[in-house]
């Protein structure tokens, strides 16, 4: 099996011929070298509308070395990136939050002393391009108040939303971190290890909140933790050496001699052996 991009499709109204629809996003041809280590290698990726959509690989496959092209944080050397047929390519990150591509931002940049609604406030209200009064909370604006009460249910996050981050388990902290992204209303979500850390008690906080997202976000999730993959994703996308290796269902990529042979050697060998049992 290899790795062909495919173009979603639509039929008109009389259900005949059949039209290219737009990708959410879009990328062709990406590489990015460091000195002389290719880390990205010609690769191309799309995802539809609502996709929900994995990407694993072994340690230094270049998965988080992708999502910094994708997102801006890094300029490739070659290859383009679309959001919904508009080049982003050279749009910093920033740029990119504004058209909708917003990655999860990690736990080190929560407000730890701020309650998990704060946190989600002041992205709510940066969004909205509002400034935050700390000092007069009765003026805070209530359609802030009430969108961020809003997201945070949607992650589950509801009952524990008036603690301070730093008194909120790992696995809610990291919820936190999804509920700023959807903050800032994305339209394409990236979700870099969003498991990582949380102990196994723990991921079924996380499993039910990837649940809960907005249907018509495309997200790419990159996560080593099979299950999560397995119930997450409806395609899978292996990176390795950093070239798509290929894409499929994860049952395809599951039952996949050639991912098996990836993946040995790896320390994670073991958990995706155990997952690769019940596809
Ligand atoms: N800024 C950099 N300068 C030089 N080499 C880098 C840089 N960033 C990443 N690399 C190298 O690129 C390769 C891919 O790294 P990357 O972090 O993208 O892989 P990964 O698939 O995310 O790995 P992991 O699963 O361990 O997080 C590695 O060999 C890494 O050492």
């Amino acid at each position: 099996m290899t790795h062909v991009p495919r173009r979603p499709a639509s039929q008109d109204q009389e259900g005949g011929a059949i039209q290219p629809a737009t990708y959410a996003l879009e990328a062709v041809g990406l590489r990015k070298a460091f000195g002389g280590l290719n880390v990205t290698q010609d690769v191309s990726l799309n995802l539809a509308p609502g996709a929900r959509h994995a990407l694993i690989g072994p340690n230094g496959a270049g998965k988080s070395t992708l999502i910094a092209l994708l997102s801006g944080v890094l300029r490739p050397d070659a290859g383009t990136v679309r959001m919904y047929g508009q080049d982003v390519t050279h749009k910093n990150l920033a740029q990119r939050v504004k058209c909708g591509l917003v990655r999860t931002f990690q736990v080190s940049s929560l407000f730890s002393g701020l309650t998990a609604l704060e946190n989600v406030y002041l992205a709510v209200s940066e969004c909205a391009m509002r400034s935050w009064r700390p000092w007069s909370p009765a003026k805070a604006d209530k359609a802030v108040l009430e969108r961020s009460e809003a997201i945070l249910c949607t992650v589950g996050l509801q009952d524990v939303q008036r603690r301070t981050i730093g008194e909120l388990a790992y696995g809610q902290q990291r919820l936190v971190e999804i509920a700023i992204a959807l903050a800032l209303k994305p339209k394409v979500l990236l979700l870099d290890e969003p498991g990582a850390g949380i102990p196994s008690a723990q991921s079924n906080l996380l499993l039910r909140a990837l649940d809960r997202l907005p249907p018509e976000i495309a997200i790419l999730l990159i996560e080593h933790d099979m299950q999560l993959v397995r119930r997450f994703a409806s395609e899978v996308t292996v990176l390795v050496e950093g070239s798509i290796l290929l894409s499929g269902s994860p049952d395809e990529v599951m039952k996949s001699s050639e991912v098996r042979t990836v993946y040995l050697g790896s320390k994670r060998t073991e958990r995706f052996e155990e997952e690769r049992a019940h596809a």
